[in-house]
């Protein structure tokens, strides 16, 4: 079955899990406390401030709390929204003031950019938020990426390991799910895409097979379904 879109994850996928664990994970722990005491007056943390106290239990949760639960949360990756928000928010500083680059694998680049030009819509999906997604890409090594994406999926569509976040997800987009081609490094996110529809590749940067998925180790390898 040709498809029209493809959709990508980007840790593990389009970009190094090392650049997430090792670079921005780190940059957003020593970051976020003074970001967030700064700005909690402000409606777009303080919004978030209140998702950290409706998603803990903690309805009492002073600031100082809310950044020791967002700092565990960070530690044990939890893809908990407003922490993703918050990170968002904090990356977004640390890109502006030219600490951090975006990684994007150059097969990814390569290969996003035939794809564009072949007609294919791209789209992101990951646990990052749409603002730090736009950040990765926009501010990347490969310079601003943006122009090759139609949209961009957060958790606010649902989780990724969930089979319904994909199905609102090709509802937005606008195509049949089996038109959309979805590419992750996690069999749990490909087994909900494909339960949704999609047609799924798996990546697997070191080697390996994604159980149950075609599975490749660049971009450079695949070849997406064409009318
Ligand atoms: C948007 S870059 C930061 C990625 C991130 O915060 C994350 O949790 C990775 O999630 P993904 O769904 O891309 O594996
Ligand atoms: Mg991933």
């Amino acid at each position: 079955m040709p498809i029209n879109a493809i959709l990508t994850d980007i840790e593990g996928t389009t970009s190094a899990v090392s650049f997430v664990f090792d670079v921005l994970f780190p940059y957003a722990a020593a970051h976020l406390p003074d970001f967030v005491r700064e700005h909690a007056g402000e409606a777009a943390v303080a919004g978030q401030l209140d998702a950290v106290r409706s998603e803990s239990g903690e309805a009492q949760a002073d600031v100082e709390r809310c950044i020791a639960i967002l700092l565990q949360w960070l530690a044990e990756d939890r893809k908990a929204t407003p922490l993703k928000a918050l990170q968002g928010m904090v990356w977004e500083q640390g890109y502006r003031a030219g600490q951090l680059k975006g990684h994007v694998y150059p097969d990814a680049v390569d290969a996003l950019r035939r794809w564009k030009a072949e007609g294919f819509d791209l789209y992101v999906y990951s646990s990052g938020s749409i603002q730090a997604q736009k950040l990765i890409f926009g501010c990347s090594e490969a310079g601003d990426l943006t122009p090759l994406f139609s949209g961009y999926f957060d958790t606010t569509s649902g989780a990724k390991r969930e089979a319904a976040s994909y199905a609102r997800i090709a509802e937005a987009i606008g195509l049949p799910a089996q038109r959309i081609l979805f590419l992750s490094d996690v069999v749990q996110e490909l087994d909900a895409a494909r339960e949704a529809g999609l047609q799924t590749i798996g990546l697997a940067r070191e080697g390996g097979v994604l159980e149950g998925h075609e599975t490749v180790a660049s971009f450079a390898l695949i070849d997406p379904p064409r009318a």
